[in-house]
């Protein structure tokens, strides 16, 4: 290059640099000092730089979460944890955040999840987002739920029949290549699913599920009539005098119905593959649930008791409780900002606009609150006479962005587990601790790597007839959770379309 050429640009490229190393260093000097965060406790890199999350999250992958459980053990309840979030961890200031009246505080967007469907999930608008809950609202309110009871009771009774016809058969093991990569769904949700399938067979499952909920979403948007008889979501939503009018259409329906799939089959089988494992780890356990199972319901019966009857179970209860603070399904922060409002906790003032939140991960491994913390310990919750762990119990977060699906959640697990546990004999084969312990925050609580729960979603509870180890196919690939949102008709065929836990029996007999 012509050194006339250089002199010339040399210049333009310090005066650059320059500017650049202006504007961090003040940007740094502003972050620590004169923010109004800066006097919150904290690590100073966090405060300076997003890149201090970034590291722990994206780089270490889903780390952060128990980093900042050490700040809290190092600094106290409040924490910066970047440079314009403030960490939280106090019970006591909970529903303040999330549970203020009404809707004022916002969900802030979710750093670092992948899935950005225009859904309710994602509306970040607290008006928006009031219209579209309250079109589903209905269809998950514990009296439609109620009634669907006879449907679930089918479904559930329906696994249990082929649960046990699989115990002597032999299915593959099919890993979602979406496990490792979920960002890939970005991409693919432009493709047709059909074309993938073409690629990749295991996505058969997929196309058949994206044509079956097309032709369900197309049959419900050939009329504007109002429907008679069993609604779903679908119809729910076209009939709703809430979701406005440029929501009522394909594309708005699609996503509504791969949200409720994703936000409510792993959470839900998450919780049942983690008590399962705990419950068959754990003989005395085994024992006293179905002891108190015995005193509702024949074993080996077909016949399931009310929901309201496995309700009063406490000891049911209590397994289902441990079952869900143990699978650490969404156990990460679920970020809001109050728009309009100064919020105090214990003398620092929070600015309007400051992103706050708490984690349940920390609240639900407070010694204080459940001594033996990582222990499974379902009579817990049976001597919580006087409601102190149920207050400090958030898995489903609270107000108005609570989770919609949380009676739903339920009214699977209590028949479910009911079902699993009164009419088979199952042993673990293969597996431990290990593959049922949080390993990773991404949104959604992933296991080990290399661990049966994969390095992915869920975790894989391998279970084997006590006297028959030599041969150990897995046989089944599911949990019960995806098969009863089909009640829904808004999943059909989701077991081959998800990375799901796989619940693998390699032999049953009945007890
Ligand atoms: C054990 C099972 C479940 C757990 C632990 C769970 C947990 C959660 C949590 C923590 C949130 C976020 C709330 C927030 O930001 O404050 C959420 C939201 C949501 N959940 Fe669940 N969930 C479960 C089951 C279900 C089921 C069965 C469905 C049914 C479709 C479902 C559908 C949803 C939806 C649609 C939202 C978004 C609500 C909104 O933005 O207004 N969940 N869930």
């Amino acid at each position: 290059m012509d050194l006339s050429v250089i002199v010339q640009i040399v210049p333009t490229i310090a005066f650059f640099i320059a500017s650049v190393l202006i504007y961090l260093t003040s940007q740094a000097i502003y972050r620590l000092h004169f923010s109004p965060l800066s006097s919150i406790p904290g690590p100073k890199l966090a405060a300076l730089t997003y890149w201090y999350e970034f590291y722990y999250d994206g780089y270490q992958g889903g780390k952060y979460t128990f980093k900042i459980k050490e700040f809290h053990e190092k600094h106290g309840p409040i924490v910066r944890i970047n440079p314009h979030h403030v960490h939280i961890n106090d019970i006591n200031f909970y529903d303040t955040i999330y549970a203020p009246g009404g809707a004022k505080h916002l969900r802030n967007k979710i750093r670092w999840l992948a899935i950005d469907l225009d859904a309710m999930f994602n509306t970040y608008d607290a008006a928006l987002h009031r219209k579209r809950r309250a079109a589903v609202a209905s269809p998950f309110s514990k009296q439609a739920i109620r009634a669907l009871e006879p449907a679930i009771f089918e479904i559930i009774n329906d696994s249990m029949g082929r649960l046990q016809k699989l115990a002597n058969h032999v299915a593959p093991n099919l890993h979602a290549w979406g496990r490792m990569f979920p960002w890939v769904f970005k991409f693919i949700e432009k493709i047709p699913m059909s074309v993938l399938a073409v690629f990749d067979k295991r996505l058969l499952g997929a196309d058949k599920f994206d044509k079956e909920i097309g032709a369900q979403i197309k049959e419900v948007l050939k009329t504007d009539e109002p429907h008679i008889g069993i609604k779903n979501v679908f119809h729910e939503m076209r009939d709703s005098k809430h979701l406005p009018t440029e929501d009522k259409c394909f594309s708005y329906y699609k996503s509504e119905a791969a949200s409720f799939v994703a936000a409510g089959t792993e959470t839900t089988a998450s919780a049942l593959t983690t008590l399962t494992y705990f419950v068959l780890a754990n003989p005395d356990i085994l024992h006293t649930l179905r002891e108190e199972l015995k005193t509702v319901m024949p074993i080996n019966s077909t016949e399931l008791p009310p929901t309201s009857t496995l309700e009063n179970l406490p000891y049911l209860t209590g397994v289902i409780q441990e079952g869900i603070r143990l699978s650490f399904s969404v156990p990460g922060r679920l970020p809001r900002t109050a728009p309009d409002e100064e919020l105090v906790y214990k003398g620092y003032r929070l600015p309007p606009g400051t992103v706050i939140s708490q984690s349940s991960y920390l609240l639900h491994t407070d010694e204080k609150v459940f001594p033996e913390a990582f222990k499974f310990k379902p009579e817990r919750w049976v001597n919580d006479t006087d409601f102190h762990i149920r207050r400090h119990f958030v898995a489903f977060s609270r107000g108005a962005r609570g989770c919609i699906g949380i009676n739903l959640a339920y009214a699977e697990l209590y028949p479910a587990v009911a079902a699993l546990f009164s009419r088979f004999e199952l042993k673990l084969y293969k597996t431990s601790g290990r593959d049922v312990e949080f390993a990773s925050d991404r949104f959604i609580g992933h296991k080990p790597e290399g661990s049966q729960g994969g390095y992915g979603h869920g975790a894989d509870v391998l279970i084997d007839r006590e006297h028959e180890a030599q041969s150990h196919e897995p046989l089944m690939r599911h949990t019960l959770a995806p098969e009863l949102l089909a009640l829904f008709k808004i999943v059909n065929n989701v077991l081959d379309l998800t990375p799901l836990p796989q619940l693998q029996i390699i032999h049953s007999r009945k007890y």
